[in-house]
């Protein structure tokens, strides 16, 4: 019998928190629910964004995949194996990467932290070089490899912890963040060489990210977490069309008019002789445009597809 690579069930998870309340010496007890009711399976190979608003409870699931955190109930497999009891053995079969912190030793060269790893994970010498050559190559780490880490720009840096996170060849990549502070060259890059490693070693990818490019550039799968629970779990096109997704007409008119009328779609704006119609994304384009050019003199058209952060507002503040 096969298993999904990671397999998620009714999971939960609270925290006892105390709160200090106005007028009362003693602080009172509550629990937060954090991750409830939470069901999800990622097969070998795909690549799954995992994304929802600030406190939704994102972390708190990777915590639980990774075996840092004890689920209150329901549960969780990765790789056919439970996180929090068989931490040591899950550790050789997932890498993690936080944008926000490093798991690379400060002080040490780079070389160094990947020496210690190596024995750490006891990976095999050649297979160590050979992953070791190829990552530092892909990422253009070369010049860096004998550089302390903290003198490391953040993108270096990032590169740096990506590799650190795959040389033992992990099954599973989660990646929090990754490209958080990157400029737009290096954020291409990184999410070049994700890519690449999923294609080429089929290592399964679980991205939490609030860069929504992220997720469009990699993920053809996106389960969203508000409250603590799913909301919403399939593919990026459906996510648009379940958001009411709609993709914009800018008409350029030749002299300025009143709001343009033709079926299928509504004017948003107005600005000059410039006009944005907006329609439903799943419809076609064709019968507005004739609409358009049939009734108006028209100077240019163009159309702005659907935008993601609308989408996932949409949905959020439904689920609110
Ligand atoms: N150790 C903890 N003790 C008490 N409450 C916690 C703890 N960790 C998380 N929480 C609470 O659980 C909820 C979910 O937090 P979590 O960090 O998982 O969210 P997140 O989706 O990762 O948010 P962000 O996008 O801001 O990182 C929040 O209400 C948070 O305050």
């Amino acid at each position: 019998m096969t298993y999904p690579l990671i397999d998620v069930h009714e999971l939960a998870r609270c925290f006892d928190v105390r709160r200090r309340v106005e007028g009362r010496r003693r602080r009172s007890r509550e629990s937060v629910v954090a991750v409830h009711d939470l069901t999800f399976s990622v097969e070998g190979g795909e690549m799954v964004g995992y994304i929802g608003p600030n406190g939704a409870g994102k972390s708190t699931t990777i915590k639980m995949l990774t075996g840092i955190l004890v689920p209150t109930s329901g549960r969780v497999r990765v790789a056919g194996l439970d996180p929090s009891r068989d931490r040591v053995e899950l550790a050789r079969r997932i890498g993690v990467v936080f944008g926000q912190r490093s798991t690379l030793w400060w002080d040490l060269p780079l070389r160094d932290s990947y020496d210690l790893l190596q024995k750490m994970y006891r990976i095999e010498p050649a297979r160590y070089r050979e992953n070791l050559d190829r990552f530092v190559d892909l990422l253009d780490l070369g010049a860096q490899l004998d550089t302390p880490v903290r003198q490391l720009s953040l993108g270096q840096r990032m590169r740096g912890d990506i590799t650190a996170a795959l040389l033992h060849d992990p099954e599973v990549l989660y990646l929090d963040e990754p490209t958080i502070g990157l400029d737009v060259v290096s954020k291409g890059r990184l999410r070049e060489f994700l890519r690449a490693l999923n294609a080429e070693r089929g290592t399964t990818l679980l991205l939490t990210t609030h860069d929504l490019q992220d997720i469009e550039a990699l993920c053809d799968r996106v389960i969203v977490i508000d409250h603590g629970t799913s909301v919403y779990d399939g593919s990026l096109a459906g996510l648009h069309a379940q958001g009411g997704s709609t993709r914009t007409l800018v008409v350029d008119l030749v002299d300025e008019a009143p709001a343009i009328e033709v079926p299928g779609a509504t004017v948003r704006r107005v600005e000059g002789p410039r006009q944005w119609l907006s329609f439903p994304a799943d419809a076609s384009a064709a019968p507005v445009v004739s609409a358009v050019a049939a009734a108006y003199d028209v100077a240019d058209l163009s159309i702005q597809e659907p935008d993601i952060e609308d989408v996932i507002r949409e949905l959020y503040s439904r689920g609110a």
